[in-house]
């Protein structure tokens, strides 16, 4: 197909700020019932009472925390009484670094970096909460990222139990949870799970049409006319339904669009689209990676180093033989760490009894892709597999 060339100071982008993931959608279709459940939650709130504690859960991608964003920028607007704070735990997983934020948030700086205890910023976030008379809901987005080394239980009892402390704070919480085998009977304790006693709001994964018209009006806003033609729109459709994540539907169109007019084109093909998915598709991996610590990294790289040994399963004892040779870890913190990358679904364990026991580490799909191809290519299972060619 011949494309008109564009001039080299043109752009196909209207606005690219559009398809960034932290853009914020003006319009927010198909999610009106779980606005409503959000805003029902929020109510006591703004009574100056404790919020209804409230779990959102759904795939990645299908609007959670752009819910959360969008129902907090509305209670702002409305009353001061309530201090809406938004926390990605994919970042912050550590209860100091937590607690700091809703200092942040509380008082516009954060806490002085050393020498003060978590009970003191917290004694100072709900003395200041009961001298407004506000009521304090944390969003603790991604809340699975807490569970393994026992943050969140933490967390949750010290922001939910403010008010022994503290008698006259009221406090809540929203948490945003993606993986949909999160139980919380059998991750936090039953002190906090009374305190907690939290609602769930599903969110279920856009059916091709509510896709269609999402990306939609994204791309009307964030391209020239005519950039993305009927058939690009009908295989991008076809490629973020089948792997239910809206993210990567604004990704490939990003990187489509970014394609097409380094080449001087004023259209996206199918083949740019498919392009463009080569890399997108391990984009839940990447992300997922991108948060490890230093020593999580270094467990990982040490089962792909004797994954691409040979043929044999690996089992744990020769990935914590490996990884001896370049740090010393207690077996507890090894195993620690396999655990953790098992709950971000980087890998998977079974316990076999062959010959005594033995851990068998299987490496999920995208993971070696990520790691060892080039920047950004990589990718994840989001939903059992969907996104796999074969299946496409
Ligand atoms: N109904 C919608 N209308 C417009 N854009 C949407 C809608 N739902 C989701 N999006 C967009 O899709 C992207 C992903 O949404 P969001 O981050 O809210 O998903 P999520 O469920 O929180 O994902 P995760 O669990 O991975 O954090 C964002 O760019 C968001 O703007």
């Amino acid at each position: 197909m011949k494309h008109p060339s564009l001039m080299s100071d043109q752009t196909l982008f209207r606005d690219p700020a559009i398809f960034e993931t932290t853009h914020l959608p003006e319009v927010f279709n198909y999610r009106d019932a779980q606005m409503n459940d959000l805003a029902f939650a929020l109510r006591p709130a703004v009574r100056g009472f404790s919020p209804l504690n409230t779990v959102l859960r759904g795939p990645p991608g299908t609007g959670k925390t752009t819910a959360v964003r969008r129902i907090f920028a509305e209670v702002r607007e409305v009353t001061q009484r309530v201090v809406p704070v938004l926390i990605s735990c994919q970042t912050e997983q550590a209860p100091n670094a937590i607690y700091s934020q809703i200092f942040r948030a509380i008082f516009g700086h954060m806490p002085p970096r050393s020498g003060v205890a978590n009970e003191r910023i917290l004694e100072k976030i709900a003395l200041r909460l009961i001298e407004r008379k506000a009521a304090l809901v944390v969003c603790l987005d991604d809340a699975h990222y807490l569970i393994p080394d026992g943050t969140l239980n933490r967390v949750l009892s010290a922001i939910l139990r403010m008010y022994e402390a503290w008698p006259g704070t009221h406090t809540g919480v929203f948490l945003t949870i993606s993986d949909l085998s999160t139980d919380f009977t059998r991750t936090l304790n039953p002190a906090t799970l009374s305190v907690l006693h939290a609602a769930n709001v599903y969110f279920m994964p856009y059916g091709a049409e509510e896709i269609r018209e999402i990306l939609l009006d994204r791309i009307r806003v964030g391209l020239y006319p005519g950039v993305v033609p009927p058939a690009a729109l009908d295989y991008l459709v076809e490629r973020t339904y089948a792997c239910c994540d809206l993210r990567m539907g604004l990704d490939l169109v990003k990187r489509a669009a970014t394609t097409a007019e380094r080449e001087a084109r004023t259209e996206v093909t199918v083949e740019d689209l498919a392009a463009a998915f080569q890399i997108s598709r391990h984009l839940e991996v990447a992300t997922v990676v991108g948060t490890l610590s230093s020593g999580e990294r270094a467990v990982l790289d040490a089962v792909l180093a004797v994954e691409n040994e040979g043929p044999e399963q690996v089992i744990a004892k020769q990935v914590y033989e490996r990884l001896g040779e370049r740090e010393h870890v207690s077996y507890t913190v090894f195993h620690e760490r396999l655990r953790k990358l098992e709950h971000l679904r980087l890998l998977d364990l079974t316990v076999r009894q062959e010959k005594g026991r033995r851990r068998e580490i299987f490496v999920r799909e995208g993971v070696e892709e990520v790691l060892q191809g080039p920047a950004g290519s990589s990718g994840a299972n989001r939903c059992a597999g969907v996104c796999d060619d074969e299946k496409w």
